[in-house]
């Protein structure tokens, strides 16, 4: 029996990562290539004219998956019974800025939108902030939505987590599929700590940590986890915009992995809300590695952390809090 479709909402889907990211949720890059697909797309008014282009564009690529499409400046519309919603919509920094620097504009935003999720999205939507301050708006998110389960609340950390693994892979010359298990901890910005301590690579001899293939401490230890923290800034001022296609791919492989499982023994990162695992203070939004199984993400237990990314996890930890006192004093 064909399955029924899965509606999908994208806020700021008249922009750059939507544009990106509605054909490749239509084309089943996020939830499979056997599940169809109706395509909500929230933009606000002066987008309305590009909002309705985008549509356009969805119908006249005659895709077999994608059984109907919304588009809409009305939130209430917009969010009506969604099971999966990406929170695109806001403003994306230009460069020179800090993420938190667009914070006043966007968590705002995603305080307002908040109640229409909570009370029109189907009951088990599975939410991912996309917008920066991608934790902080997801923990804003959060508060103001507060009989939506907190597990359904995340945001996205996996590009970075994907930067983390391409980085890898070209240090090495081995493909980017053979490396797994490197972790994001903490904040969607420069104080983000990429971890490679439990990452390994397949070898045609069996799993090999990474740390003994790379045999340089000192590059895994300062350039490798400077050129992650800044990839996005390195984007932004090669393209004069910031990364969409790279943004979009990722949040389709965030999803993919929530709903449809992570493969045995691969663990993810995403931005959860913080159950005091690793030390870490509940209350935040804050990236752990993660397995998905049945629709649920589990943070991996057990790991060891030295000193030098105690320190790291602790410091990302801090710029969280204070972002979530900053985003308060925006919302007064
Ligand atoms: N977490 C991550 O890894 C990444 C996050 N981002 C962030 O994603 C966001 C979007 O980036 P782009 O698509 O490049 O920006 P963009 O400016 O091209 O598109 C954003 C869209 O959101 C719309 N919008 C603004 N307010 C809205 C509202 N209240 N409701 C619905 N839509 C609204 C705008 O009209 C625009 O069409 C930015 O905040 C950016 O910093 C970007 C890359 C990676
Ligand atoms: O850097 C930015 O502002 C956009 C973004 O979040 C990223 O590319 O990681």
């Amino acid at each position: 029996m064909a399955k029924q479709p899965t509606r999908v909402l994208v806020t700021g889907a008249a922009g750059q990562i939507g544009y990106a990211l509605v054909p490749m949720i239509a084309r089943g890059a996020m939830l499979g290539p056997d599940q169809p697909v109706i395509i909500h797309m929230l933009d606000i008014e002066p987008a309305a004219e590009a909002l309705k282009g985008v549509k356009m564009e969805l119908i006249d690529a005659a895709l077999p998956l994608l059984k109907g499409v919304v588009a809409t400046t009305d939130v209430v519309e917009a969010c009506k019974d969604v099971n999966v919603a990406v929170m695109v919509g806001g403003f994306p920094r230009k460069e020179g800025m800090e993420r938190k620097d667009v914070m006043s504009k966007n968590v705002s935003i995603y305080k307002a939108q908040a109640s229409a999720l909570e009370q029109h999205a189907a009951p088990d939507c599975k939410v991912l902030v996309v917008a920066n301050p991608a934790n902080t708006n997801a923990l804003i998110l959060k508060e103001f939505a507060p009989s939506f389960p907190e597990k359904n609340i995340t945001c996205l950390t996996r590009l970075d987590h994907n930067r983390a693994l391409g980085q890898v892979s070209e240090r090495l010359n081995v493909h980017v599929g053979d490396v797994k298990n490197v972790t994001i901890w903490g904040n969607h910005s420069s104080t983000q700590y990429p971890d490679v301590n439990h990452a390994t690579v397949k070898t045609t001899s069996g799993e090999k940590s990474v740390r003994e293939l790379v045999a340089n401490d000192q590059w895994l230890n300062t350039e490798f986890i400077t050129t992650v923290q800044q990839r996005g800034a390195a984007i932004i001022k090669a393209r004069k915009l910031s990364s969409a296609l790279s943004a979009a791919s990722s949040a389709c492989d965030h999803i993919r992995n929530w709903v449809l499982g992570t493969p045995k023994g691969t663990w993810v990162s995403m931005g959860v809300y913080s159950d005091g695992s690793y030390g870490i203070p509940p209350g935040l939004i804050y990236s752990f590695p993660v397995t998905c199984e049945k629709g649920e993400w589990s943070i991996v237990q057990g790991l060891k952390i030295d000193e030098f990314s105690r320190a790291k996890m602790d410091a990302t930890a801090k710029e969280l809090i204070e972002e979530k006192s900053l985003a308060y004093s925006c919302l007064n």
